[in-house]
């Protein structure tokens, strides 16, 4: 259960007061995420998440992050509002760690994704990074190839013991991405981390993006990559190449995609698939004690990576 911090009533009521939403009605730790404590709030001026940021969150990266959800929400994208306080501010501090009301976003994330939740994606993809063009602020992605290659040393001695020849694997791949790892593509703002349980649906319809605490800025067709490998594999590892061909193209009927993105999507998609095998493989071989949340298999991603290696040309995720 995601709530490390525990928020008592008289603490939470001096927190609100700082605020112009009314009082607590409803006050609920939500036992999704790993990264930071999140808990339901409803109150006589409305429905919020209260966030606590815990350890793996660097404060100096917060207002960019909450500075980024706030232009989107303006926008019109379904991206959370952080809340201001009665002074402007969108941070605060709460039990001794930093805080931030957000708007809650209806809607429910998806297990079984289908051809019609990746159109939707690959359309609101696209809007999220028009949008995210006049945004001004930057940071730079400490999860692409050198983050990856601290990770690759992190995890040297343990990788063997989750799958024999998982290093050589590893260390194999970081060499071929980093002689080959595009650097002229269009770039910009990105959410990095759009997966199904990021993404909360009405139907087909995207209701709510949320979790931008990977956000940084990278290529744009990177993001795509992300979801691809997210969103376009079923449970035995295996890759829809519809739901690929649906995401990237209505993904270019709103962004158009240059050849040299597209060209790209092959190692972009390895990239991809590197960044998630490493971080899931620390998070197994460095597990957080008491935490009640299993680490995710790092297998999956090694998989997926394994399926973009041996793809041969970009037909496979674009019509
Ligand atoms: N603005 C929002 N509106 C509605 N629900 C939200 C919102 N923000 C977060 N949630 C809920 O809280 C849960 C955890 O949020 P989030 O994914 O941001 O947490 P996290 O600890 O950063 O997680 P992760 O491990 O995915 O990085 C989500 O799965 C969702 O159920
Ligand atoms: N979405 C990530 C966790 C947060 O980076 C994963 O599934 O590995």
């Amino acid at each position: 259960m995601a709530v490390y911090t525990q928020v008592d009533d008289h603490t939470l009521s001096a927190f609100l007061d700082m605020y112009d939403v009314g009082t607590a009605t409803s006050f609920k730790g939500i036992a999704e995420g790993v990264e930071n404590s999140n808990y339901l709030l409803e109150t006589t001026g409305g429905q919020f998440i209260l966030t606590l940021y815990e350890k793996r969150a660097n404060p100096a990266d917060l207002p960019y992050f909450l500075d980024m959800m706030e232009h989107l929400a303006a926008d019109g994208m379904p991206a959370p509002l952080p809340i201001r306080d009665k002074t402007g501010a969108s941070l605060q501090t709460l039990s001794g760690r930093p805080a931030c009301l957000i708007s809650f976003l209806r809607g429910v994330s998806v297990n079984h994704m289908t051809d019609a939740h990746c159109a939707a994606l690959g359309e609101t993809l696209a809007e999220m990074h028009n949008s995210l063009q006049s945004y001004t602020q930057t940071r730079p992605n400490d999860l692409s190839l050198k983050g990856w290659q601290k990770l690759a040393s992190d995890t040297q001695n343990g990788a063997d013991s989750v799958e024999a020849g998982l290093k050589t694997i590893i260390f194999n791949e970081l060499e071929y991405l980093a002689s080959n790892w595009p650097s002229n593509l269009p770039s910009g703002n990105i959410h990095a981390d759009l997966f199904p349980d990021n993404v909360l649906f009405t139907g087909t319809k995207i209701t709510g993006l949320i979790d931008f605490y990977f956000g940084c800025t990278d290529m744009l067709a990177y993001d795509i990559a992300v979801c691809i490998n997210a969103w376009c594999f079923d449970a035995d590892h295996t890759f829809q190449a519809t739901r690929a061909k649906r995401l990237t193209e209505m993904y270019d009927s709103v962004r158009r995609l240059s050849a040299a993105e597209i060209d790209a999507l092959p190692i972009l998609c390895r990239g991809a698939a590197l960044r998630f095998l490493l971080t899931r493989l620390y998070d197994w071989l460095n597990p957080v004690k008491g935490a009640v949340v299993r680490p995710k298999d790092p297998l999956d991603y090694l998989k997926r990576l394994q399926f973009h290696q041996s793809v041969k040309d970009t037909a496979s995720y674009v019509v």
